[in-house]
């Protein structure tokens, strides 16, 4: 089957940071630095990124990869690099038997030339890892959700996605019980589930909801105001005859909440024109949500493009749903769209 080994070794790279993550998710010290765009990054972001670029380029040094992060904050900030390689070390000294898949690190000034080599400009050409090491930095920071999220694009289609989501319940009926899953999807073969706790089990088949009836709806929607336009949803939500409360959660947790049936729809209204998504940001979840039998569009109906290197630039916002649902929410769209000019 093809893209086994990039499943394989994307599920085993996201899994190890995810170690690195929850540590520091459950630690006092973050080491936050606010990037120029305004927008938080934390050593876990670092970290995260460090490992799973050494992953990849090891299992496929060929390939190109497009990294959220890079290293300039770190190579200005000693005491910073020196607590993300003291993280990174420690990830990698406790996962000794992954090293033979996943290759090693063997000081921090390879780390930061190993996070570099995410700087590629992506495009429409070629094997292109699209890695985003904490998505949902805010909800990182917040104590809610977040996603650590990697995708491989072939010659501007998605092919491969995977993504953990450390803080949603593998039992969605049990809020309370074991947190933690890990999606992921190959073009073709369908999308599954299974707990992060358990890396060598087979993943289960999962698929969107069958619900049809938009009054048994839910629609799920970001926590932050700042990147989508909660207003509009509502307008929206409440145009389809949507009763329920919206589910909010940061990151791609989203994605992977309506792709296991929990929500049916999945609304991201831009707050601004001139905001360009970043590939990062929905290569996995796209994905995953397509091969759970979901639909994803922009809010004007057209496909994702992924050739448009860095960003989404020729997309603007997502619509994401059930098959059934989504001509009819993509309709909703345009109503509300149209009402505010855009
Ligand atoms: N104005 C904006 N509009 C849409 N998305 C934005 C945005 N500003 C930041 N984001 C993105 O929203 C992502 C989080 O999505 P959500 O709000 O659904 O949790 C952030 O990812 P990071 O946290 O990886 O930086 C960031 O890339
Ligand atoms: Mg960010
Ligand atoms: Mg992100
Ligand atoms: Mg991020």
């Amino acid at each position: 089957m093809p893209y086994t080994n990039e499943r394989r070794i994307a599920e085993l790279a996201i899994q190890r940071a995810c170690i690195l993550t929850e540590r520091v998710y459950n630690s006092q010290v973050k080491g936050t630095i606010m990037k120029g765009d305004k927008s938080p990054v934390t050593i876990a972001d670092f970290g995260a990124q460090a490992l799973i670029i050494s992953s990849v380029s090891h299992a496929f040094p060929e390939d190109s990869i497009v990294g959220e992060e890079d290293s300039s904050d770190l190579r200005a900030d000693k005491a910073k690099r020196d607590l993300v390689w003291g993280l990174v070390k420690d990830t990698l000294d406790a996962t000794k038997d992954l090293t033979s898949e996943l290759g090693d690190i063997k000081d921090s000034e390879e780390m930061l030339a190993v996070i570099d080599r995410g700087t590629h400009q992506g495009g429409a050409v070629g094997r292109i890892w699209a890695l985003d090491p904490i998505d949902g930095t805010k909800g990182f920071l917040r104590g809610d959700q977040y996603a650590v999220c990697l995708g491989l694009i072939v010659d501007g289609k998605v092919q491969v996605g995977a993504l953990v989501c450390p803080n949603l319940p593998v039992d969605p009926e049990a809020p309370e019980g074991e947190k933690g899953i890990l999606l992921s999807a190959v073009r073709g073969q369908g999308a599954t589930m299974r707990p992060w706790s358990t890396p060598s089990a087979q993943g289960t088949p999962i698929s969107m909801s069958s619900v049809t009836d938009f009054s048994k709806a839910r629609f799920c929607e970001g926590v932050e105001a700042g990147h989508s336009s909660h207003s509009e949803q509502a307008s929206i939500a409440k145009s389809l005859g949507i009763t329920a409360p919206s589910i909010q959660l940061d990151s791609q947790a989203k994605y992977a909440s309506i792709s296991r049936g929990v929500g049916e729809i999945y609304l991201r209204l831009p707050v601004s024109l001139s905001y360009e998504e970043k590939i990062w940001d929905h290569a996995a979840g796209s994905l995953i949500v397509e091969e759970a039998g979901g639909v994803i569009t922009d809010i004007y109906g057209k496909e994702l493009d992924f050739r448009q290197g860095r960003t989404l630039r020729a997309n603007k916002g997502i619509v994401a749903a059930q098959t059934a649902l989504h001509p009819a929410v993509l309709k909703a769209v345009k109503e509300e769209l149209k009402v505010l000019e855009l």
